[in-house]
Order: C-alpha cells, then sequence, then structure tokens
C-alpha cells in the first residue's frame, strides 16, 4: 500500500490493531513520521504515517452493495464495509462483477429459497441485492445470449464457504435450465447426489474445516440449444494423496476410513477391521472422531448415495476392500533382514495385515510382500532385483497406499460420470471451478506444496483482477466469480 501523506491533525484513520486487525480514530499530534491516533475504544495508538489509511467519514453507515464505490478501497475500507454488512445477515457484496461471500455459519433459508431463485431470474447485474444467484443468472443468460460457454471461479481460502457456493449456484442453474431425466432423475439432481460420495473420499477433518475438501472441483454443466441441461460432467484434481498415509491432531485422514470402520458389524468382520485407533494410518492423529459426524450414520448415507448415483452392490463392495486394504497395509511394518539393505515382515501381526490386504485386493500375498521388500531396477542387461531396508520398504508401502487411494478416487470419478452421462452435442456449458482452500502443514510433502502453490497461484491471479476491475468500470466484462 502505498504511504498516505494527506494525514494531518484532525484527520480520521484506520490504525493496525493486534486484536481487531484495524481500528478506526482521529490524528491529535504528528511528530515527524508518527501519527499520535486516539481511537474509538478510548486508546491512545501511535503509528507510523505510512502505515495509517484515512478513513471515509461519509460512508453510509449500512455500508454499500458494490465495492468500487468505496472512497477509499484500500484493506480497512473493504474489511469495514463487509463487517457492517455481515453484522446485518448481509453476506454478499459485489466488487464490480466479483461477489464476495462471507461464510454465515448459519443457514439462512430466506436467502436461497424458491421465491429468491425467482427473483433473480433474468434480473441485471446490479438492479438486486448482491447475490450468488445473481452471477449464476448473468453466466447463463451470456451463454444464451452470445452462444459462448462461461466460467465461474469460487475461490478463499480453507473454510471460505466455497463447497456450498459451488452448490447453490449449481442449485441455481438446476432451477434455470432444468428438465427431466430418465428414469425420473435429473441430470443435475445426480451432479448434487454425487456430492456425499465424493465427499466421503475426498474431504477430511482439518483444523479450520470439519468437513475440508481436499482435491479441486470443476463441474461442467453442459446445455442444449433450448437451455436445458442435457448433460454434466465431473473433473477432479490434485487430490491430497499425502494425507492416506500422514495426519496429525487435531486433523483426521479422509472420512471413508472412519465410516467403514464403524460399519454395521457384518462389514467389519469381512474387512477385518477393528477401532479406527488400531490403524497407523489414522491414529498418528488423536483426533479419531468429530462432534457432529457420525460416522456409522454416514456409513450408511454414503452407501446410499452410492446407490442413487448408479454404483451397483458389487461395486460397492470392491470400493470398500480398497479402503480396507489401505488400512491393512498402513499396518505392516517392516524390520531388518540378516542380508544388508534387506527387510522382512516385522512379526504375526503385520503378517496378518500383509495377508488381509493381500485378499482383499484379489492379489498373491507373496508379490505383494516382494513388491514391498524388493525392487526391481531395468538396465540395460535385464531388470535386477535387489532387496530394501526397513525404511525403504515403508516407503513403498505408503506410496503403494496412495497410489491405490487415489486410483480409486479417479476411478469414482469416472464412475459418477458415466452414471450421469454427458451430451456430445452440446455445444455450450457453464463450468463452476472449486479451487480447495490451501493451508501450511506442520510437515509440507511435494504434494502439499504442489497444491498449495498452485492454489496460491490461482488466488493472486484473483486478486490481481479484483484490482484491476475495482480500478476500471466494469460494464462490458465477461467473467464472472465469486470468491
Ligand atoms: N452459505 C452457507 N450457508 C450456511 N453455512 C455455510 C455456508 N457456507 C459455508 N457454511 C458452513 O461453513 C462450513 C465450511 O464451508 P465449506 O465446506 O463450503 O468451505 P470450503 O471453502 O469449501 O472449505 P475447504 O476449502 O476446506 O473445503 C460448511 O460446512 C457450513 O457449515
Amino acid at each position: 500500500m502505498a504511504p498516505v501523506l494527506n494525514i494531518v491533525i484532525g484527520s480520521h484513520v484506520w490504525v493496525a490493531d493486534k486484536d481487531l486487525a484495524w481500528i478506526d480514530g482521529e490524528v491529535f499530534k504528528i511528530d515527524g513520521q508518527n501519527a499520535h491516533v486516539r481511537t474509538t475504544k478510548g486508546k491512545t495508538v501511535t503509528a507510523n504515517v505510512s502505515d495509517i489509511h484515512p478513513k471515509d467519514t461519509e460512508a453510509p453507515p449500512d455500508g454499500v452493495d458494490d465495492m468500487t464505490r468505496l472512497s477509499y478501497l484500500h484493506e480497512p475500507g473493504v474489511l469495514d464495509n463487509l463487517a457492517v454488512r455481515y453484522a446485518k445477515n448481509i453476506i454478499y457484496t459485489y466488487t464490480g462483477n466479483i461477489l464476495i461471500a462471507i461464510n454465515p455459519f448459519q443457514r439462512l433459508p430466506n436467502l436461497v429459497d424458491v421465491q429468491t431463485m425467482e427473483k433473480y431470474k433474468g434480473a441485471n447485474l446490479g438492479d438486486l441485492d448482491p447475490h450468488v444467484f445473481a452471477i449464476a443468472d448473468v453466466s447463463y443468460r451470456q451463454m444464451m445470449n452470445e452462444g459462448k460457454s462461461n466460467s465461474i471461479l469460487v475461490s478463499g481460502e480453507s473454510g471460505a464457504g466455497k463447497t456450498e457456493t459451488t452448490k447453490l449456484l449449481m442449485r441455481y442453474l438446476a432451477f434455470l435450465g432444468g428438465r427431466s431425466g430418465t428414469g425420473g432423475r435429473t441430470v443435475e439432481q445426480q451432479v448434487l447426489e454425487s456430492n456425499p460420495v465424493l465427499e466421503a473420499f475426498g474431504n477430511a477433518k482439518t483444523v479450520r474445516n470439519n468437513n475440508s475438501s481436499r482435491f479441486g472441483k470443476f463441474v461442467e454443466l453442459q446445455f442444449d440449444k433450448s437451455g436445458k441441461i442435457s448433460g454434466a460432467a465431473i473433473r477432479t484434481y490434485l487430490l491430497e494423496r499425502s494425507r492416506v498415509c500422514q495426519t496429525s491432531s487435531p486433523e483426521r485422514n479422509y472420512h471413508c476410513f472412519y465410516f467403514l470402520c464403524s460399519a454395521p458389524s457384518e462389514d467389519i468382520k469381512k474387512y477385518k477391521l477393528g477401532d479406527p485407533s488400531s490403524f497407523h494410518y489414522l491414529n498418528q492423529s488423536s483426533c479419531i472422531r468429530v462432534d457432529g459426524i457420525n460416522d456409522a450414520e454416514e456409513y450408511l448415507a454414503t452407501r446410499n448415495a452410492m446407490d442413487m448415483v448408479g454404483i451397483t452392490e458389487e461395486e460397492q463392495e470392491a470400493i470398500f476392500r480398497v479402503v480396507a486394504a489401505v488400512l491393512h497395509l498402513g499396518n505392516i511394518s517392516f524390520a531388518k533382514g540378516t542380508e544388508a539393505d534387506s527387510s522382512v515382515i516385522k512379526d504375526a501381526k503385520s503378517r496378518f495385515h500383509l495377508n488381509t490386504a493381500g485378499e482383499l485386493l484379489m492379489c498373491d500375498c507373496e508379490k505383494l510382500e516382494n513388491a514391498l521388500i524388493k525392487r526391481e531396477i531395468n538396465t540395460p542387461e535385464g531388470v535386477i532385483t535387489t532387496t530394501v531396508g526397513p525404511n525403504s520398504a515403508t516407503v513403498s508401502r505408503d506410496g503403494f497406499a496412495k497410489q491405490i487411494y487415489s486410483r480409486l478416487f479417479d476411478w469414482l470419478v469416472n464412475r459418477i460420470n458415466a452414471s450421469i452421462g454427458q451430451d456430445p452435442s452440446s455445444d455450450k456449458l457453464i463450468g463452476v471451478l472449486d479451487i480447495y482452500g490451501f493451508e501450511s502443514f506442520k510437515t509440507n510433502s511435494l504434494n502439499n506444496y504442489a497444491s498449495t502453490s498452485r492454489t496460491k497461484n490461482s488466488s493472486n491471479i484473483l486478486t490481481r483482477m479484483y484490482s484491476k476491475w475495482s480500478r476500471r468500470s466494469t460494464q462490458g466484462s465477461r467473467l464472472t466469480g465469486v470468491t
């Protein structure tokens, strides 16, 4: 932020505050580069003039619904405007064509009901109060009028409300372009019904969010010439693979592991499972249960959601066999072998988990063991097999677990897409991109680094777009975004 030069005695300003981020007050003395400010909370603060920002004393007390109308578009001005509106349960605010959505952490039914959808249908952006439906409506009408595809980007940090906002966008687009599908299930219903399945396998409890999406999602809704939804596809990317083998308090691994460990007893017996705390991939964190998540009920709900999206009983069995196999793999420990750089299965307990993983994956247990404790090297003379020490065997085990879990996730997404169905003749679509939130981990793996830097890059691009859009007239701009 450029230094503010017109600060004089009597100026109303914002100064940084460690608890409130920014606090407002009046300058009563200036000595050199220091301004002395009496804050509205009765404190006296001294700050460098370059670190304080002017306050617009004529700003409307209820805030403005489009922040391009703020006299000062600086951080304290923006935050104050959003806070004033949020206090009145107004969670949406525009900055030009971009919608800022603040997480209400409570259901606001009147804000998202069918009457509200009716109201926003066909309304111009800015004619009504800021709303996520207005963004969806604009992108739909642009698509229909110009015959071109459109995209809506939903971005924000973890727990900001991206997934909930994406669901509202989908619901509104389904309201505009909905039609009856085969067998009574519409395409849009199937897309929405696939959420619990994807969330069971791709969401986890994190520090910030009990149901955090650990993958990015791009949902394409395809439309026919009359503007009705004719097909859909879900594309996912950057599943956080490292979580499968590595979790730390107070986070959890992917929900499906805990759901399966709370399954009815016949399933527990079939998959040779036990309490989640007996599995290495789950007990690295002391967080096993989460308030508000009933793992036993969620297991049944996930099975039900799988039925709804057309995943057969046989396929469901196979899916949960892989999930259970991952847990058993994590409990295989290795000890040093008799030769240098070699390892053996540590004990009878590890042998039990190796054999169970092999049975569940329907593979030869001896081959599975060799794959973990040996390595094949391709040389010009042919393939050489060497043994590896316990540490390398553990790395192989974790690599294998991550690989089969992410392949399972990709398979699920493909399966859901196959059952929703795509329209090969559709020439236009609306894509909704939900970029998952970034955060910093205690131990950052290459996978964390890759996803965090990509997400940060996207967020930086979005931030740059904001300021550009805020500075110029937004008339005619074709991009829409929500954050
Ligand atoms: N519009 C909303 N109405 C009601 N509750 C909401 C809304 N948006 C978010 N929430 C609440 O906040 C929680 C976190 O929101 P959400 O999962 O959408 O965040 P996210 O940005 O997708 O996070 P992550 O990147 O970690 O997946 C939700 O589980 C819900 O309880």
